[in-house]
């Protein structure tokens, strides 16, 4: 009948176009296509366990399940499949020709397989050219699909890396962060014993011990200010002290407040002289700060302890040494500096 010519295939256009599943992509042969592969292909039995090929093996065989199972495993954390009756699979290798295979393929069942190679395909094309040629073209789609697939997967990824490279980033800030502040006097904003501890500890690793003046400062009478005035005027002074000291210190020298009302300076000196300079400073500062009229004080006057560093002493040598003259300066009445020789013998 004319309708049914008009609407029954013709030996170029097969009846059944699309995959069972109407997917063009689709991994399944029409119900032509198989009749057509397992006539002009090699049926095989397929044994549970046997490995038909590896990812990275070139091969020129493709391959039709007809009955049983497959299973691709591509490796990484891609996704396997498992491929079932009618599904294909190895196809690059029949057209492109020793491609390397892109997945594992192993045989979990036992089934039957039908074998494609090169001289077998050429005489389907002669055979069916129209069959082949939609075959081909849902073999090519399902290539460009993975393709996509797999360049989507790629840029998640990418931006998965990106995200978590921006928070360890943001991480790694907030340490530094939280570490600058572990080492920082909240008060005055001075390094505290821990950051002096730390650069004590690069200072030794670096070797650069040398030619180092230390001074300790302690407020006179301290606590008067905070029993007259109140505690926050008394956080006042601290700052105010803190302030000299950090206006005083240069690049490489170290201000620190040791706790309480007692602080001590870090400077670059070579003699005497370079470390009485800065102590003169800082007394004459605050002395300067006592004349200005105000209701709560500004600050109190300040009592100094000095001495040279001998480089391959320790921390606990150097803070004796001017601990020693601080506490002479604070026998004979505060407000004033005190230096302490090498010999700490001399002192006692
Ligand atoms: N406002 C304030 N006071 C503090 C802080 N830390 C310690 N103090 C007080 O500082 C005072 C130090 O007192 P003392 O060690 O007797 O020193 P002083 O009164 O200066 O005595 P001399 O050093 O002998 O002149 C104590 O009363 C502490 O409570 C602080 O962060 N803020």
């Amino acid at each position: 009948m004319k309708g049914e010519n008009a609407a029954s295939p013709t030996r170029d256009e097969p009846a059944q176009r699309t995959a069972p599943n109407g997917d063009l992509a689709a991994a399944a042969l029409t119900a032509d296509e198989f009749a057509l592969f397992a006539q002009v292909g090699r049926m095989r039995r397929a044994y549970a366990g046997e490995v038909l090929f590896r990812r990275g093996d070139l091969g020129t065989t493709m391959y039709v399940v007809s009955k049983g199972a497959v299973e691709l495993d591509f490796g990484d954390d891609l996704i396997a499949k498992r491929l079932g009756p009618n599904e294909f699979f190895g196809e690059l290798g029949l057209l492109i020709g020793d491609h390397a295979r892109s997945a594992d393929a192993t045989v979990p069942v036992d089934g039957m397989l039908i074998e494609l190679r090169a001289e077998e395909f050429q005489r389907l094309v002669d055979r069916e050219p129209g069959l082949v040629s939609y075959f081909l073209r849902r073999a090519i789609m399902r290539v460009v699909l993975n393709e996509q697939g797999l360049i989507r997967r790629l840029r998640r990824r990418n931006h998965d890396l990106q995200s978590a490279l921006d928070s360890l980033r943001a991480t790694a800030a907030q340490l530094n962060q939280t570490e600058a502040l572990i080492r920082t006097d909240e008060l005055t904003g001075l390094f505290n014993r821990r950051g002096l501890a730390k650069h004590l500890q690069d200072r030794h690793r670096n070797g650069s011990t040398h030619g180092l003046g230390l001074l300790l400062i302690d407020c006179d009478r301290f606590k008067a200010v905070n029993d007259d005035h109140g505690h926050l005027a008394g956080d006042r002074v601290l700052q105010a002290v803190a302030h000299i000291l950090r206006s005083v210190a240069g690049n490489g020298d170290i201000a620190c407040r040791l706790g309480g009302d007692e602080f001590a300076l870090l400077v670059k000196a070579d003699s005497r002289d370079d470390v009485m300079r800065y102590a003169d400073f800082i007394v004459s500062t605050a002395h300067g700060l006592l004349q200005m009229p105000h209701t709560t004080p500004l600050i109190c006057t300040l009592s100094l302890g000095a001495c040279l560093v001998a480089p391959d002493t320790q921390w606990n040598d150097w803070y004796a040494h001017a601990d020693a003259a601080l506490y002479r300066a604070k026998r004979l009445g505060g407000n004033r500096v005190e230096w302490q020789d090498d010999a700490l013998a001399a002192t006692a």
